[in-house]
């Protein structure tokens, strides 16, 4: 445990619920051994209502002020734990190294990206979307495949062989029959990891094969446990038995790619490849049909990239008119028959997004299914 000063310690929040934030502290401070704060706890005193290790805080009116929020895997400060009671306050919330906005996730690291072999059937184009939308985040994005225990091996290479192709490599598991759920935990293990998927592949039967005790961790949510159901924004970590916290989030079906027509291109790994040995002869090419395209050619996704790109250049359209409904767009002709709508006017709110705006997107990743 890191002390900062006598009565401080340092935690993860991995869960909001109004004004209060639950804080898993680094360590559990009825360890023996372990320093600070715990001064007042005895190993022999009745059991405090809390567990230990998690406290119930609440925001000091300092970070209140300055108008500091505090999301869910923020590395936080607590200070005065009421043991007894189980509450502290958060005095401080360090830099974060991530953020998702929606849903709102501080520190993630990666994606765990779940689908199924079959029941229900691999779709190629689902899947894309799903990738393109999770490479979008700026996190390493980890591609699991389950059921596999539904199709044969030689299935299982044919697929394998055609997302390395795509630049992925998936991971084969079976939630029932047990396979490979070690390696999924040693890829979180002490890590945020954020889980998605579309519904039915096995997301919460593999939670709950990660995690065994996560239904007496929900005990409040009735019904299909931890799979905040019936909540649109509300996140959790939970935690992982060999260290490291999972995200649960509702599922979604289709995500909405929502980057810029000329970003789009660097979520595919096929393309970036192919850009890192080569240039269009046009800085601003889009790859469709530019002269000298060195992103164009024979690769599978290829025809995936080109209607992901029709949809993000006509929600840029949208976007434009929705700023400013007066405004002319003029439709500008390039090359042979293509066109585009321009805005004669850049707006600045529309000017190229950053990193840290593309980090935001994951809305649509998190749409509760109707
Ligand atoms: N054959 C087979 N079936 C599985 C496996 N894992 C899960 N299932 C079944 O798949 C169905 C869906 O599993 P869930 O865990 O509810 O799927 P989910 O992704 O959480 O679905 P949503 O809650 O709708 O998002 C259940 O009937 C599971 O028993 C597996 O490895 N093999
Ligand atoms: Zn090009």
């Amino acid at each position: 445990m890191r002390v900062f000063t006598t009565g401080q310690l340092l935690g993860t929040v991995v869960a909001v619920q109004a004004n209060f934030y639950k804080v898993q502290l680094d360590q559990d401070v009825r360890e023996p051994g372990s320093r600070g704060a715990g001064e007042e706890v005895h190993l022999d005193s009745p059991l405090p209502l809390y567990p230990l290790s998690l406290l119930l805080c609440t925001r000091r009116t300092r970070l209140k002020k300055i108008g500091q929020q505090v999301m869910v895997g923020d590395r936080v400060v607590v200070e005065e734990p009421d043991w007894a009671g189980g509450r502290g306050a958060i005095a401080e919330v360090l830099s974060r190294q991530t953020q998702l906005d929606r849903p709102p996730i501080a520190n993630a690291d990666q994606i765990l990206l779940v689908f199924a072999v079959a029941d229900p059937p691999l779709e190629p184009y689902q899947l894309s979307r799903f990738l393109v939308k999770a490479e979008t985040t700026g996190l390493d994005v980890v591609l699991c495949l389950n059921k596999s225990d539904l199709v044969s091996p030689e299935i299982q290479q044919q697929i394998s062989d055609r997302l390395l192709a795509w630049g992925y490599q998936p991971l084969f598991i079976s939630v029932e029959k047990q396979i490979n759920i070690d390696q999924i935990a040693k890829y979180l293990s002490n890590k945020i990891t954020v889980v998605a998927g579309p519904s039915g592949v096995g997301k919460s039967s593999l939670i709950n094969a990660l995690i065994p005790d996560i239904n007496l961790r929900v005990g409040e949510v009735s019904g299909k446990l931890a799979r905040g159901r019936h909540t649109t924004r509300h996140v959790e970590l939970f935690e992982l038995p060999n260290g490291g916290l999972l995200a649960d989030t509702p599922g979604f079906n289709q995500p909405d790619v929502d980057c810029s027509p000329e970003e789009l291109v660097h979520y595919f790994p096929e393309a970036r490849e192919r850009l890192a040995v080569a240039s269009c002869r046009f800085n601003d090419c889009l790859h469709r049909d530019e002269p000298d395209c060195a992103v164009r050619g024979d690769w599978e996704r290829y025809e995936h990239y080109l209607e992901f790109l029709a949809d993000a250049i006509a929600r840029q359209t949208q976007l434009y008119q929705q700023a400013d409904p007066e405004s002319t767009l003029k439709l500008k002709t390039k090359g042979k028959g293509q066109s585009q709508y321009e805005p004669k006017l850049e707006s600045k709110k529309y000017r190229r997004t950053s990193r840290r705006t593309q980090v935001q997107g994951l809305q649509d990743l998190y749409q509760e299914e109707e």
